[in-house]
């Protein structure tokens, strides 16, 4: 089989095209402008990299974008006086606080002073724990995007085995939330995992999410199986010349290309699908913040 290529950045120019149209018509009916709020603490250059093409596709959506760069060593208190001044302003929707943060900031205590309905990244325990009873919430924006392009491929999902390799709490266990609440039949596999190459090869769905550079091969995918690769991982590329480096996932794509029905690439797959999500998820926060209804497809 040659697997169908899901085209990543594609369908985040339509989510983005469809938030847009929303942005617009709450401009125009409502008066309203969804913002959000992105906070860098420290000089990270992938972070520097990632908040930039946030702000700049915020402001193409025709949202407020709100940057926040600060020093390397701010401290805890001054980060949770920042965060409460956001909670409290009226003109954003939505806040998000790029991780991981510097080593002497508590992350958890950090994610959790951030206003629940504002929390577009959607890792505050309140949020965790409404996604996991099945009740309305902020849905985290990797496992979104990857949800909405399965639901895409496949339309149901009902009954389907799907394997999420990796346990974080920013990916495998939402996403692991997402396919049960669409009644996959759902196991989450990690570096524990006995006889991981067998468990991956039963699955319909293969949701690949721990940050090692192709550590699922070909060999692992089931004929004609699902396969989304999360991980966006940089390599040394020698043969493209001295110092350069590649983007490759978790998955060996050339290999597991070659056996699946579907793959997401790297790059241009589940990367792109992450930032349109957040701006997805910006404005059902501005739609439930001033009681309008929210964008249809958009939500999980
Ligand atoms: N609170 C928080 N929320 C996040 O969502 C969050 C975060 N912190 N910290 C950092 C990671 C990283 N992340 C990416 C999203 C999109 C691409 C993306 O679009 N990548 C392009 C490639 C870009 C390139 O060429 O380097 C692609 O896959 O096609 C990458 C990385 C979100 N993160």
């Amino acid at each position: 089989m040659v697997a169908q290529v899901i085209d990543g950045k594609a369908f985040a120019a339509n989510v983005r095209g469809q938030v847009a149209e929303h942005v617009a018509k709450l401009k125009e009916e409502n008066g309203i402008t969804p913002g959000l709020a992105v906070v860098l603490v420290g000089e990270d250059p992938a972070s520097q990299v990632y908040v930039r093409s946030k702000g700049k596709q915020t402001v193409e959506v025709g949202m407020n974008s709100y940057e926040h760069k600060l020093d390397v060593d701010t401290s805890e208190e001054d980060l949770l006086a920042l965060i409460d001044k956001l909670n409290n302003d009226p003109a954003v929707h939505g806040i998000l606080v790029q991780l991981p943060l510097p080593k002497h900031l508590n992350e958890d205590l950090v994610i959790n002073s951030i206003d629940p309905a504002k929390d577009v990244d959607g890792f505050h325990i309140s949020n965790v724990g409404l996604l996991g009873t099945g009740q309305k919430s902020m849905v985290p924006c990797t496992p979104l995007g990857c949800l909405m392009m399965l639901r895409d491929h496949h339309g149901s999902l009902s009954g389907m085995d799907a394997v999420v390799v990796g346990r974080s709490n920013i990916v495998g266990k939402p996403m692991a939330q997402l396919l049960l609440g669409d009644s996959c039949t759902v196991t989450i596999a990690h570096s524990r995992t006995k006889d991981l190459p067998d468990v991956v090869r039963r699955a319909d769905i293969v949701v690949a999410a721990v940050g090692r550079p192709e550590m699922v091969p070909g060999d692992w995918i089931k004929e004609g199986a699902t396969v989304i690769d999360v991980g966006i991982n940089r390599i040394d590329a020698p043969e493209k010349g001295e110092g350069k480096t590649r983007l490759v996932g978790d998955v060996h794509y050339e290999s597991a290309a070659a056996r699946a029905g579907a793959i997401t690439p790297v790059p241009g797959g589940v990367g792109p699908m992450t930032i349109a999500c957040l701006l997805a998820n910006t404005l059902t926060a501005c739609c439930r913040a001033n009681g309008l209804t929210e964008p249809e497809g958009l939500t999980a």
